[in-house]
């Protein structure tokens, strides 16, 4: 039954033990002509995550097959949203194996876990008795393991990263057996490929560089090829491991991005596509901004500063590694095949300039940024020193407690004896009477020490980026005009050392006011923009975490 989808990394590949073709009675309609460039796509939780998405991938995989040779890469499944998908449930269940009297918990979310895929399995090959079979054994085989490790954990009492990582990878492993069913199913030759051993060689925390990035990208390309042979679809766990200082830490969630990301790079792949919910990139977040438009491109750091700031489109790390091989990204809508999407390469200044006026509206036009986001779910700390050691000492010692804790910190301002920080917080954990998460409190205590502390709850950022503010002056005051002029009171201000980063701390309440404005008056210049009115409907969280961030955004009020 194993064979009749696995092809595990840990085998070296080879593609012998895992290629069937589809047992529906249908021709497999293999892919036979190799020489056909690859395409990479990348396919999220909520694009896998029914048996309605999993037939819509189908025929978005098999509509390609003429033209090129697609290698899937997907996420694990989240029927709703990603703060409620598998992987959220598999940390979930992580987290109360520690717990005293935390095995029920863990051991009723493996068991939801398993009757999701169950279902989705279940709906989408209502005509493949066989496949069914095999695939329901399967789901049920990887949850009994889940379920015995998590035990484990629980008798000792101890959980390590890569212990960690090892719960999180059942997610995309039960998501690709899934999917290469299906695809099975509808009679395309697919082959499950699971990633979760692909790094055979031994690195330590500080080899968390490009040469190991390199590594990653040959070994995927090598096993992935295999497991393919003349023409099955590979269809490629997003969990790739054991990543040094574990793929959830180091990488941080949305990792899938870069594992489709380092795939195309293996594999010289022409371009590597993340197939969504949404048609691209828009100027605002489209659920929030009714007038937002479609971008049809955008350079990588836009888009990483767009994800680091909230709009989730795609996890930040991806860019460099396909932009240094000459791999262009495309942002895909699983609703809207057809659509053209967003394109993410980078610009050549001079050409662009020269292009972009002749199609805009006038040379004023190039000065505005290319869109605006806000990023939920935000305190501010402020900290007035209590002047015993001099402004170096004060700051060091504040670095010094965050590095501590692992404290992110999204924008920070300082003064002399003044330090207002900005940080997201989770929401789902227990908050203190000022409004901040118990898992602070020693930080906050620490700060005390320092000086006195105040807090700022229910705040968040609101960013304009865009890669032509980096030379306009004045930019940054047309945006406060437009938010004074829709009467936001700005908490704090920064413009990070990128140029093309202006962000602000504004009260929740003021968010979608502000958003609409900043992006009706200031991104688009929409003609005769109606005056900021307040939204009926109350800040949408944006959707998922944000992916682990290196650094700290540095600013100056
Ligand atoms: N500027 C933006 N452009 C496009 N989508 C955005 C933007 N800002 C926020 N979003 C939101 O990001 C979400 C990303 O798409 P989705 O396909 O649901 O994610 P995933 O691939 O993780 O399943 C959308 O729901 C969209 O509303
Ligand atoms: N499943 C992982 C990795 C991932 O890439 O997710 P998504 O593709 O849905 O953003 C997560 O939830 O973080």
């Amino acid at each position: 039954m194993t064979n009749m989808l696995h092809n595990n990394a840990e085998s070296n590949g080879a593609a012998a033990n895992g290629t069937r073709p589809a047992t529906n009675g249908t021709a497999a309609a293999t892919n036979g002509a190799s020489a056909l460039p690859w395409i990479a796509m990348k396919f999220g939780g909520t694009s896998v995550g029914t048996a309605e998405r999993l037939l819509a991938v189908s025929d978005i995989v098999r509509s390609q097959l003429e033209h090129c040779r697609p290698v899937l890469v997907c996420s694990a499944m989240s029927s709703v949203k990603k703060a409620s998908g598998t992987t959220s449930l598999l940390l979930r269940a992580a987290e109360q194996a520690l717990h005293a009297g935390g095995e029920s918990t863990f051991l009723s979310i493996v068991d939801q876990i398993s009757a999701n895929h169950l279902q989705a399995a279940h709906e989408a090959l209502p005509n493949s008795p066989e496949l069914l079979a095999a695939i329901q054994a399967e789901i049920q085989s990887e949850c009994q393991k889940l379920g015995q490790f998590l035990r484990a954990i629980r008798i000792i009492d101890e959980i390590s990263p890569k212990s960690r990582d090892i719960i999180v990878s059942t997610g995309e492993k039960l998501s690709c057996m899934v999917l290469t069913a299906v695809l099975q199913s509808r009679g395309i030759d697919a082959v499950f490929v699971n990633a979760d051993r692909v790094i055979e060689q031994e690195f330590n925390e500080s080899e968390l560089n490009q040469d190991f990035y390199d590594y990653v990208a040959r070994r995927l390309g090598q096993v992935v090829r295999d497991a393919a042979g003349r023409g099955a679809v590979p269809v490629v766990t997003g969990f790739i491991g054991p990543v040094p200082g574990s793929l959830i830490q180091a990488v941080g969630r949305g990792y899938t991005d870069l594992t489709a990301a380092l795939v195309a790079v293996g594999l010289h792949a022409q371009e590597v596509q993340i197939w969504k919910e949404v048609d691209g990139i828009f100027t605002a977040d489209p659920r929030k901004v009714p007038s937002a438009r479609l971008l049809p491109s955008i350079t990588p750091d836009e888009a990483a500063e767009l994800t680091y700031y909230g709009s989730e489109v795609i996890h930040p790390f991806t860019m460099d590694q396909v932009i240094r091989a000459g791999v262009p990204i495309r942002i895909k809508n699983t609703f809207n095949p057809s659509g053209a999407g967003t394109i993410i390469a980078p610009v050549d200044d001079a050409h662009e300039c020269s292009d972009s006026l002749k199609s805009r509206r006038s040379f004023e036009d190039l000065k505005l940024p290319t869109a605006v986001t806000i990023k939920d779910s935000i305190i501010v700390l402020n900290i007035r020193s209590n002047r015993k050691s001099n402004s170096h000492g004060f700051l060091s010692k504040i670095f010094t407690i965050l590095d501590r804790h692992g404290v992110i910190v999204d924008l920070i301002t300082t003064s002399e004896i003044h330090v207002s920080m900005a940080l997201a917080i989770d929401e789902n954990e227990d908050l203190n009477e000022l409004g901040v998460p118990k898992s602070l409190n020693y930080v906050v205590a620490e700060f005390g020490k320092l000086g006195t502390v105040s807090v700022l709850p229910r705040q968040v950022i609101l960013s304009a980026v865009g890669r032509h503010m980096k030379h306009m002056v004045g930019t940054a005051s047309k945006m406060f005009n437009v938010l004074a002029m829709a009467g936001v009171n700005i908490e704090m201000i920064s413009q990070g050392a990128s140029e093309i980063n202006i962000s602000c701390v504004i009260a929740q309440e003021s968010a979608i006011v502000a958003l609409r404005a900043v992006h009706d008056r200031f991104i688009t210049l929409l003609d005769g923009a109606a005056p900021a009115v307040a939204p009926s409907e109350p800040v949408a969280a944006v959707k998922g975490a944000s992916p682990a961030r290196n650094g700290v955004a540095a600013g100056k009020a």
